[in-house]
């Protein structure tokens, strides 16, 4: 029974690979050094797709893989928009956290900018941002009233040339926010990485897939890096 497993590139790849190897898949191509997208293992039914980091839980409820691994800040953000829902397949299963990638999902702005007053009850606020889904819920359990601008990157210059009072990214070390001038000023979620089933698969291929979480759960719970 095959498996496909899809990651994206870069520190999800990086990650995940000592938990795969603990749970005895070895990935044996390295997409650093190879344009290929489908990668194979010393598993022949097993094989990983690299697939955008937001392009992970698509994949995944479509069939196009079985199992994946996205960040919390992905699965959140792809769940609340237009196709997060039923269409064309179940909902995504979300059996484990896996604790890699950590990092917190924030708002953060100028330093000279008057955070607490702009988001009193019925403010309005410009917020520059990726998870628009994120931070529209956000900011309406607040009662304020927020105008979305959808970026895809570089969320950091948007206080900084005018284009929105504040942003919603991810933090991890605040090396980013500094660099560029700017300061956290509210925490949303903490974020990590969690394995993701299709459900279809994860009823057909439950003999398939039911080792394979177990072994990434031992792994999981016994990696000192992750304590
Ligand atoms: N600085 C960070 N420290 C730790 N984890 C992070 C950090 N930045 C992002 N992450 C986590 O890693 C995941 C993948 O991030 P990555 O930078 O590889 O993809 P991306 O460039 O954000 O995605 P895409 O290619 O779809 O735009 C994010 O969804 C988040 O959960
Ligand atoms: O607090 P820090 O440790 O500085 O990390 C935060 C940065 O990490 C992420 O970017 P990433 O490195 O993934 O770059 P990308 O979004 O351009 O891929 C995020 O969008 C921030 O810019």
């Amino acid at each position: 029974m095959s498996l496909t497993l899809a990651l994206s590139k870069g520190r999800i790849f990086d990650d995940t690979l000592p938990l795969l190897k603990a749970a005895g898949i070895e990935v044996l191509d390295d997409p650093e050094k190879s344009r290929a997208l489908i990668l194979r293992t010393n598993l022949p039914d097993v094989r990983v797709v690299l697939v955008r980091a937001s392009d992970v839980p698509t994949y995944v409820q479509h069939g196009g893989a079985d199992v994946g691994v996205a960040g919390l800040d992905v699965l959140l953000e792809h769940e609340a928009g237009p196709y997060g829902g039923q269409i064309g397949g179940g909902a995504l299963l979300r059996p484990l956290d896996l604790r890699i990638a950590r990092c917190r999902l924030s708002v953060a702005t100028r330093t000279d900018f008057d955070y607490q007053a702009a988001v009193r009850q019925g403010a309005r606020i410009r917020v520059a941002t990726k998870y628009t889904q994120l931070a529209r819920q956000h900011f309406a359990d607040k009662g304020v009233h927020v105008d979305l601008i959808k970026l895809y990157g570089s969320m950091e210059l948007a206080p900084l040339t005018g284009l929105a009072d504040a942003i919603v990214d991810l933090v991890s070390s605040g090396a980013t926010l500094k660099a560029n001038d700017l300061v956290e000023v509210e925490h949303i979620l903490p974020i990590s990485s969690h394995l993701v089933l299709n459900p279809v698969a994860a009823k057909l291929k439950r003999e398939r897939i039911r080792p394979l979480l177990q072994a990434l759960q031992s792994a999981v719970s016994s990696s000192p890096a992750l304590a």
